[in-house]
């Protein structure tokens, strides 16, 4: 297995979409995509059942499986149970320091203004498990949301003809209301219109293959959503100081998810470039997940790329806005300031990528596919919504009254202004 050193300054323009407008196979599977969604919405339990026997190859009982969770975390082996715990504890210590507090202060003179948080009250965690298992994904996604007090939090994840045992612990552990066995573009169809079975929430989010975030996006007019949080990604920027084996490291971690993941080093030494190079080639046999590193390397959106200079190195990787960004180079917080688009930032050598995919403490749910663009990963913010209280004196009025009458009748509203007139007549009639 071998990759290539490509110069960003060669790159056509066709590569350069590659990069920048990777899709991870998400668009090729929309169409097959949409008819799922549409069977499992029009007949519920029925295409949830015939749809799990084809893609998961099993034939669904109960499609239930809460008391399962917790049978499978009493039976599981201790230490592994220590770790999920561990886990969960981090996540929680780290998610409870992002509560809002409501507020209210005044603002000029008689205008009292304030937010209020409240959680929402249903939510949907897909929890992936396809071809590995997750986890960590289960925690990633259900304590976030039981640490903003949401109400009811239902876990699907894929169905098998025995489940990962550590998964189902680990959703007992991070504290869902209910779990189902249903994985794919049938999951997330189930959570978003209801079957018999498994009621409708408001709200969706975690992780996913091609065919989840596909979902994901076909239902999101109908359901809000976290964003999509498909194939795994990784941008490393790397200087001259950079061990090239740990760079290396990096980018097979992240391949090793699914072969539409995407990984990428960027470097401004030809050196190190090389090295990484040769260390990828190195390293990636003989893994367990050999041939789905391989694919993932062979991605459009993957490689070794060699830039004329540190600038043109954060350049690209602005514009790639990773789900994950490692920068292995002496200035690190310089070359971090530059950066704005990435969902999860990693710095310096001893701090690996799989800190936050288990149990630093940050969420590892984040936006691939150039989301990070306009978003950040899961946080306690997903599940809160947040509401704007008001109370005015008669002063408080007074003084906006004329801008709001001014800017109301602009606008043809003559009962908003009335509104207003009204209120401020009274109060001139009171004083008088
Ligand atoms: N971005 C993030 O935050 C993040 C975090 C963790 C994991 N991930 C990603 O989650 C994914 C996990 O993938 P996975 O496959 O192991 O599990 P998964 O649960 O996402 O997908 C498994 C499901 O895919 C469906 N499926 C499989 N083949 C199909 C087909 N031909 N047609 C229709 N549906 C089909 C099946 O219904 C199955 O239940 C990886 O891509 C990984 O990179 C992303
Ligand atoms: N790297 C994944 C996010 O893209 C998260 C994960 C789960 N398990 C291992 N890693």
């Amino acid at each position: 297995m071998s990759i290539e050193v490509r110069e960003t300054a060669e790159l056509g323009p066709d590569e350069r979409v590659a990069f920048f407008e990777r899709d991870a196979g998400i668009e090729s599977v929309t169409g097959d995509v949409r008819e799922i969604v549409d069977r499992v919405r029009e007949e519920g339990d029925v295409a949830v059942r015939e749809f799990s026997s084809e893609f998961d190859g099993v034939d669904v009982g109960n499609l239930e499986i809460t008391d399962e969770c917790e049978r499978a975390y009493d039976d599981l082996d201790q230490s592994l149970r220590e770790a999920i715990e561990a886990a969960a504890a981090n996540v929680k210590e780290f998610h409870e320091a992002q509560l809002p507090e409501d507020w209210r202060r005044e603002f000029g003179d008689g205008r009292e203004l304030g937010r209020r948080f409240r959680p929402i009250d249903r939510v949907g965690v897909y929890v992936p498990g396809g071809s590995a298992a997750y986890p960590s994904s289960a925690i990633m996604g259900v304590v976030p949301a039981v640490v903003a007090g949401v109400d009811h939090v239902a876990v699907v994840t894929p169905p098998a003809e025995e489940i990962n045992p550590a998964t189902l612990a680990a959703i007992h552990v991070a504290g869902a209301d209910v779990v189902y066995q249903v994985g794919g573009a049938q999951a997330v169809a189930s959570l978003a219109y209801g079957t018999e079975t498994i009621d409708r929430v408001r709200k969706i989010v975690g992780p996913g293959n091609k065919w989840v975030t596909a979902a994901k996006a076909v239902v999101r007019g109908d359901v809000e959503i976290d964003f999509l949080a498909g194939p795994s990604e990784v941008v490393v920027v790397a200087d001259e100081t950079a061990d090239p084996e740990l760079v290396a490291a990096e980018l097979l971690a992240q391949a090793e998810h699914d072969p539409n993941a995407s990984v990428v080093a960027v470097t401004d030494d030809e050196a190190t470039a090389d090295a990484i190079a040769n260390a990828v080639g190195e390293m990636a046999h003989a893994r367990e997940r050999e041939d789905v590193i391989r694919s993932a390397l062979e991605n459009d959106a993957s490689g070794v790329l060699l830039a004329r200079s540190m600038s043109e190195a954060i350049l690209f990787t602005e514009e790639y806005a990773p789900e994950h960004l490692s920068i292995v180079a002496d200035d690190d917080e310089s070359i971090l300031t530059r950066i704005d688009s990435a969902g999860s930032v990693f710095l310096g050598p001893n701090t690996p990528v799989a800190a936050g995919d288990y149990a630093s403490g940050t969420n590892h749910v984040l936006p691939t596919n150039g989301g990070a663009r306009v978003t950040g990963g899961l946080s306690v913010e997903t599940f809160l919504r947040s509401t704007t209280v008001q109370r005015l004196t008669g002063d408080g009025l007074a003084e906006v009254g004329e801008t709001i009458t001014k800017l109301a009748d602009a606008e043809g509203l003559e009962a908003h202004a009335e509104s207003v007139r009204t209120r401020l007549e009274r109060t001139e009639d009171a004083d008088s």
